[in-house]
């Protein structure tokens, strides 16, 4: 069973004019997940990713589940990275190695020993303040503990992504369409990846949230204020607090999620219990101070104290051991007295709108069920911590509104109280820009519309603008602080420490050149020495020829050599296996290219620091012993596909035959499934023309679906490749192959849906800010035009940056869209927009 969370997250309607409603165009915006990690990390085998013991399977079920990378090594970022940010992309055309910049490598970074050393830092401190907890806190620990069994627990899921979706909102719950599956399907893992968290968050969350905070106001910390009072407390910085809750508790969380998705662990170190935290505290404090510290009671007017106090109360608060023999631990005081368990402290969401807050008498605002007919929280004075709405943080710098964001219609103001920056049309588009990661632009419109004169955005699903933070939309990267450097002119010049990485390497490989007993082993090296001495390469007597005749191939070529193309890790092990699974004909014919594999696709850890020669003599040799095939072989840049290849195909090693087009503009055979899933729904058993087939992708999974299919390509080879393909998967007879060109065939077919996956013109079409489906190798507005012939029910693929309005155009006045987005592994990939009855209505 297919496993996909599909949501349905807006309704934007584009208006021709102003005076006929029934103009408009409705476009649904969806968003189907996808997860395929472990096909992902199967293609790593043998690159220094290894199964990790005792994994649990949880995502699939597939048998190789479990391979995860097995050292803490940067590749582990780069290999998410199929789509890599502009920078990256910049890094990969340079040729330069990937570390240096690319915000996609660097930006989910964990610092979890930073962790440490903030803990390792309170505890110095904690050591050298004398006494920073006495009886009060005993007192006051009692009371919270008290109340923490009174707790929210029912009322807060614990996930906070649950929360999100199950949670408030109440004003509007009624208009809200949301799917049950996004949080009935959350997969089993997002449990786990939870509970880790909220380990994580107990044991470091306050130590973190305190730095932050600190970092953030050091001017507060530098005025005594600081300590003079509770930062929560205080009517001056209780807001900012909570904005610097929610930044540090979200940001963490982010990170966290990845890098557990990414099968990290972290070590929780152990909790010191209550008693031992008290005892300590009595002996270690002299200062007189209540928890519930006033503006008179500013004993603690030394920093190191008040930070010792938070971290006691952390290390108090988050004793899960003790909440588990049923002492409830405590975590957070709150001006009213209200409390969040240890458990709401790392479960609580903080959008107030998921909240349902207390009033301090254990009323609640609105309960489950209730309609809140309460101004929203944020508008409300109350003492619970988490005031702040989650758009505060959103990375694009948006303010928060003062309604749920995800509750409301995009506001539209008058015309004339329009300006230049507040056009309610761009409002619109900048929204579904940077919240729905929808690209627009000023491509020309199908059907002679010229533009829109009105447009309207409609949130569907509960929290979409804070869950959107946690998708990879490939939104340009936040302006962060530059390094500036001066020129000797005096001009100030922004410096990016991707520049100064380039520098130093280019600074590095200068110096390797100039000296010539600097050990390189380019790729022609490795290829003769491979048929040389080496042990390993005696058990592959069918590796014989290098590279040297592998240039670019007219399709002729290609065709033969891509028989090639099924090819195999050369180590032993691998070619043992593989000789299991392949016929010796098959074998005999292949010629295996020994690959340099790409210092970003190294372990950073074999890469000796301090020139150690043994290591890198082994990583030497492992590097003569990659194979690639021929046609990957002579395209470097399609290496990346190559350790992607069972996500295209994931029974790539039965004999799948690819070409370099076919490499990079194949369906991830994930998101194919998908597709022909909502197609069988749609159209059970009908007839579905596939009319640029390519090497098959798409047509075997809507022959396996139960579709009969039509499989078009202008190409002979893809042809070839695409029915060897339907073979390995056993679907041949479901399918029809037709060499021809769509745009002269079109007529002549019949089908029930067609599907429409045209070239868009190689990999770049990522380096444009919006796509125009106009300009594509072929006109799309004509692809479709000749398709609607056929049937009103088409898909069209097309590339995750194609401007929206463009596609809504296709519909025509009075018409529909679905336009869904296909994230793989919680980053964007593609859109997939329906037409006809293929449009999902919930
Ligand atoms: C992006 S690929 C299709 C990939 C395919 N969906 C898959 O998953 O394998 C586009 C294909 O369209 C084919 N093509 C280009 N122009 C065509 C035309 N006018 N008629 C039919 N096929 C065409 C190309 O040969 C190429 O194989
Ligand atoms: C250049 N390219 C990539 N993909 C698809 O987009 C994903 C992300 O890049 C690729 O994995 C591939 O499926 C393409 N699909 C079609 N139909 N045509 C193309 O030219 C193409």
């Amino acid at each position: 069973m297919l496993s996909v969370e599909w949501i349905q997250v807006a309704e934007m309607c584009f208006y021709l004019d102003d005076v006929n409603e029934d103009s408009k165009i409705v476009c649904l915006c969806s968003r189907a997940f996808v997860n395929d990690r472990n096909l992902y990390y199967l293609g790593f085998k043998g690159t220094g990713f290894s199964r990790k013991e005792g994994k649990e399977d949880v995502e699939d079920d597939d048998e190789d589940a479990s391979v995860v990378p097995s050292t803490n090594s940067s590749i582990s970022v780069f290999a998410e990275e199929n789509e890599l940010d502009s920078e990256a992309e910049i890094m990969l055309k340079m040729g330069l190695p990937l570390q240096f910049g690319g915000s996609s490598y660097e930006r989910d970074y964990v610092p979890l020993d930073s962790c440490e050393k903030v803990n390792k830092i309170w505890k110095k401190r904690k050591t050298k303040c004398k006494r920073p907890l006495a009886e009060r806190i005993q007192e006051a620990i009692e009371e919270l503990a008290h109340n923490a069994s009174h707790s929210c627990e029912e009322e807060f899921p614990a996930d906070p992504e649950q929360a999100d979706i199950q949670g408030g909102c109440n004003v509007n719950h009624k208009d809200v369409n949301t799917t049950e599956s996004s949080t009935l399907n959350a997969p089993s893992t997002e449990s786990h990846v939870k509970d880790k968290w909220e380990e994580y968050w107990n044991q470091y969350g306050q130590g973190l949230l305190w730095q932050h905070w600190v970092e953030k106001h050091p001017e507060l910390s530098l005025s005594g204020e600081l300590c003079s009072l509770e930062p929560w407390s205080s009517a001056d910085t209780k807001d900012e607090w909570d904005k610097c809750y929610n930044e540090c508790y979200w940001s963490y969380f982010e990170q966290f999620q990845y890098w557990s998705n990414q099968g990290w662990t972290f070590d929780a170190p152990n909790v010191s219990k209550i008693s031992e935290i008290q005892s300590q505290s009595a002996d270690e404090s002299n200062l007189n101070i209540s928890p519930r510290m006033s503006a008179g009671d500013s004993d603690c007017l030394q920093e190191d104290h008040c930070k010792t106090l938070v971290k006691s109360m952390s290390n108090i608060n988050l004793d899960t051991e003790e909440s588990d023999q049923g002492h409830p631990s405590l975590s957070v005081i709150n001006e009213g007295n209200q409390l969040q368990t240890p458990e709401s402290f790392g479960k609580h969401c903080p959008d107030p709108n998921q909240n349902e807050p207390s009033d301090g008498t254990g009323k609640k605002y609105a309960a489950s069920g209730h309609t809140d007919t309460s101004p929203p929280v944020s508008q409300r004075s109350s003492g619970s911590y988490w005031r702040t709405s989650p758009s505060a943080i959103l990375k694009d710098g948006d303010e928060e509104d003062d309604e749920p964001p995800e509750c409301k219609q995009a506001k539209i103001k008058r015309s004339h109280e329009l300006d230049a920056d507040e056009d309610p049309c761009n409002d619109v588009l900048v929204a579904a820009s940077t919240i729905l990661g929808l690209k627009h632009g000023t491509a020309q419109k199908c059907g002679g519309v010229s533009s829109f004169s009105r447009r309207t955005l409609r949130y569907l699903e509960k929290g979409v603008k804070y869950r959107s933070q946690f998708l990879d939309m490939h939104r340009p990267v936040k302006a962060k602080n530059k390094h500036i450097f001066f020129t000797e002119e005096g001009n100030a010049v922004p410096k990016s420490r991707t520049l100064n990485k380039v520098q130093t390497f280019l600074k590095e490989v200068n110096k390797d050149i100039q000296d010539p007993l600097a050990e390189t082993v380019t790729l022609q090296e490795v290829e003769y020495s491979f048929s040389s001495t080496d042990s390993e390469e005696q058990n592959h007597p069918e590796v014989k020829e290098p590279s040297a005749h592998l240039e670019s191939q007219s399709p002729d070529s290609m065709a033969k050599s891509t028989v090639l193309s099924n090819s195999i890790w050369c180590s032993k092990d691998a070619c043992a296996e593989q000789d299991a699974h392949h016929d010796n004909d098959l074998n005999s014919s292949r010629q295996l290219v020994p690959l340099e594999i790409p210092d970003y696709l190294q372990h950073e850890t074999e890469v000796p620091k301090n020139g150690d020669d043994k290591v890198k003599k082994k990583r030497k040799i492992k590097r003569k012993t990659k194979c690639l095939p021929p046609e990957i072989a002579a395209v470097p840049h399609l290496a990346k596909y190559w350790a992607q290849r069972y996500r295209l195909f994931s029974r790539f090693d039965e004999g799948i035959k690819l070409d370099e087009e076919g490499w990079f503009s194949v369906t991830p055979e994930k998101i194919a499934e998908h597709i022909a899933s909502r197609v069988r729904q749609s159209c059970d058993c009908g007839v579905v023309v596939d009319a640029f087939c390519g090497v098959g992708g798409n047509a075997i999974q809507f022959a396996k679906a139960g579709n009969r299919v039509i499989a078009v390509d202008i190409d002979p080879v893809k042809l070839d490749f695409a029915r060897n393909n339907a073979e390995v998967y056993g679907v041949t007879d479901r399918i029809e192959f037709i060499r021809g060109d769509f745009m002269l065939l079109a007529q002549d077919l019949k089908a029930d849906a067609v599907f429409l996956s045209p070239p868009w013109g190689g990999p770049d079409y990522v380096s444009a800010e919006t796509f125009d489906i106009r300009t594509m190798c072929l006109d799309g507005f004509e692809v479709f035009r000749l398709s609607k012939q056929l049937t009103k029910n088409i898909i069209y693929f097309l590339p995750r940056n194609t401007d929206v309005e463009q596609v809504a155009s296709l519909a025509g006045p009075g018409g529909q869209v679905e336009i869904e987005q296909n994230f793989l592994n919680k980053k964007l990939k593609t859109m997939t927009v329906y037409f006809g009855d293929l449009i999902r209505k919930v």
